[in-house]
């Protein structure tokens, strides 16, 4: 598979290597200096470069009916426009705010606990998220789609960044250096509290998972997501 890596930075490059070991060419790699594009020769296109540019490179691959793996975040005000760009042009899109297996078995797992939750009032859920000091982003996209897998199975109605209202989800976001990426969702009352942790050792698992999201969509049409990848409930 021809694959044009749109942002060659920590995970551009982890993502060659996992491709390269996989038998796939890197036709392309694209950064904010390149200025012509060949697409004829990419079968599928991998971004992981900057909330700023995400939206840009989706819709012009879009438009060139290249199939586009997004693992940018902190651009998701145009999620949508980006997924009708994709209906008009009878594309295939997948956005997935954490690509590694472990994460999307901790988004199933943060879901039933919140299913568990939704009636216990007696506890209130906090989340702390901490990576790498260049994150440009925060809370990590990470942290916002498990803040909507709770809120869409608890009365919780939205999240905000370190100070909450009752009814919303705090997260704090930590910035420290060399941290891959770690997630916690904490449930606290008055006498205990419950914690679940996922902690991510390096940058290996999410760019194999982006590697196996544009294998799995490569003759496909459609917006999918990485449940539909990975074949989970
Ligand atoms: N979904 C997931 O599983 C994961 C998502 N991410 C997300 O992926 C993104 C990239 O992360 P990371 O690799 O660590 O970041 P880096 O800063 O290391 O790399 C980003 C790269 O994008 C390049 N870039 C800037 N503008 C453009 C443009 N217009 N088109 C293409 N490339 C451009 C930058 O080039 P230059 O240096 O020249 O500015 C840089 O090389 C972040 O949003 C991060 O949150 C990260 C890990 C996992
Ligand atoms: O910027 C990162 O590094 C990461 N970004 C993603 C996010 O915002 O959740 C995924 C991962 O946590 C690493």
């Amino acid at each position: 598979m021809n694959i044009a890596l749109f942002g060659y930075g920590k995970m551009g490059k982890m993502i060659e290597q996992i491709a390269l070991n996989r038998n796939h060419k890197i036709v392309a790699k694209i950064d904010l200096d390149t200025t012509e594009i060949n697409f004829s020769d990419i079968d599928v296109a991998i971004d992981f470069s900057m909330p700023s540019a995400a939206f840009d490179n989706i819709k012009q691959c879009m438009e060139n009916n290249i199939p586009v793996i997004c693992g940018t975040t902190g651009w998701l005000k145009d999620y949508d426009n980006a997924v009708q760009i994709c209906k008009e042009n009878n594309g295939a899109f997948i956005y997935a705010s954490n690509f590694s297996l472990g994460v999307n078995l901790f988004f199933e797992l943060n879901s039933y606990l919140a299913k568990m939750m939704g009636n216990l009032k007696q506890y209130q859920v906090s989340m702390e998220e901490i990576h790498h000091t260049q994150k440009l982003d925060a809370p990590s996209g990470t942290a916002i789609t498990l803040a909507e897998g709770i809120i869409k199975e608890t009365d919780y109605s939205d999240w905000k960044l370190d100070t909450a209202k009752a009814n919303e989800i705090p997260i704090t976001a930590k910035r420290i250096a060399d941290t891959p990426g770690t997630h916690t969702v904490s449930y606290n009352s008055e006498v205990d509290g419950i914690e679940i942790i996922h902690t991510a050792h390096n940058r290996e698992g999410f760019a194999l998972g982006a590697v196996v999201a544009a294998e799995w969509i490569l003759g496909k049409n459609g917006v999918f997501s990485m449940k539909d990848v990975l074949n989970l409930s």
